[in-house]
């Protein structure tokens, strides 16, 4: 078995959970038989920027790990000239996989994950970090609650190479505010601006709609481009078919209200009625 040694503490690797472009993540145990998520970075191709955004993941992720237990453990880390190494808590599965392998989801696990989701998520806002590319994928279930892996900063990472095509969600549009995709002010070739925290509230009703209805609100529509328009078109109707939950049908309506000013506050959405009682 391969072994990685991270400040001087040597884990034998398990087996590769994920990986991206220079990026890979590993399952791993320690001289306890601990389990660890360790990520690698290649830096020999990074440019200057690259190496910069990685540095600002890992402090910004280093300094949450004291607000709240919805932000992934981070341990430890190594960074060279040539890679970074980040010791993680290991989850048991990424929330897109658990969504695709288990179409219906309980009231309460959906309630009890919506409230780890959106603590996550305000702990980030709390610190002026806007995601902008919040998906299932984001998230992993550790030991039956919900935690946030990335802020968006760092390049993504995808499911490991055997299953890169079938349920990667790099790139995946379904999740996408309609400002961002009309967000005129970012010239093509400037990374699109982070433009408000309203956007991740869009981005995590995408979420709550698929525990939801199985489904994002715009599956339906497979042409990339017909879908952009779809998320930005007024008078294309989002369809909320009835539920007896009255609560969690208003939570998914205020969230997906196409005009940021109108859409519901992640602040609201943590005093909402949903959250207020058990299902
Ligand atoms: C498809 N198959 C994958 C392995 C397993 O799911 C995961 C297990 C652990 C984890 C993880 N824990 N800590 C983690 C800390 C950082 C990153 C992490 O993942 C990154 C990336 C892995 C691929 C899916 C998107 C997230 C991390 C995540 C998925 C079962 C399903």
């Amino acid at each position: 078995n391969d072994t990685i040694t991270i400040k001087g503490k040597r884990f034998i690797i398990l087996k590769m959970i994920g990986c991206g472009g220079s990026s890979k993540v590993y399952q791993v145990l320690d001289h306890k038989n601990q389990l660890f998520a360790v990520k690698y970075v290649n830096l020999e191709e990074a440019d200057a920027q690259m190496v910069e955004s990685y540095k600002n993941e890992i402090q910004h992720l280093n300094h949450l790990q004291l607000y709240s237990d919805q932000i992934i453990k981070l341990y430890d880390y190594e960074i060279t000239n040539s890679y970074i190494y980040m010791l993680m808590e290991c989850g048991n599965l990424d929330l897109n996989t658990w969504l695709r392998n288990r179409k219906t989801v309980t009231p309460l696990d959906r309630k009890f994950y919506w409230k780890n989701m959106l603590e996550a998520v305000h702990t980030i806002h709390s610190h002026g970090i806007i995601h902008s590319d919040l998906k299932p994928a984001n998230f992993v279930l550790v030991n039956g609650s919900v935690k946030l892996i990335d802020f968006g900063i760092a390049n993504t990472i995808q499911p490991d190479v055997t299953s890169i095509m079938k349920n990667s969600q790099v790139g995946t549009l379904s999740y996408m505010p309609p400002e961002a995709i009309k967000d005129t002010s970012s010239q093509p070739g400037q990374s699109r601006s982070k433009i408000c925290t309203k956007g991740d509230v869009w981005s995590l009703g995408c979420i709550l709609y698929c525990m939801t209805y199985g489904k994002t609100p715009f599956q339906s529509i497979t042409n990339q481009i017909a879908k952009l328009h779809a998320i930005i078109d007024t008078s294309h109707p989002i369809e909320f078919p009835d539920i007896s939950e009255k609560d969690l049908l208003d939570v998914l309506k205020s969230c997906l209200v196409r005009n940021p000013r109108e859409r519901i506050s992640l602040k609201e959405l943590l005093d909402h009625p949903y959250l207020q009682h058990s299902p």
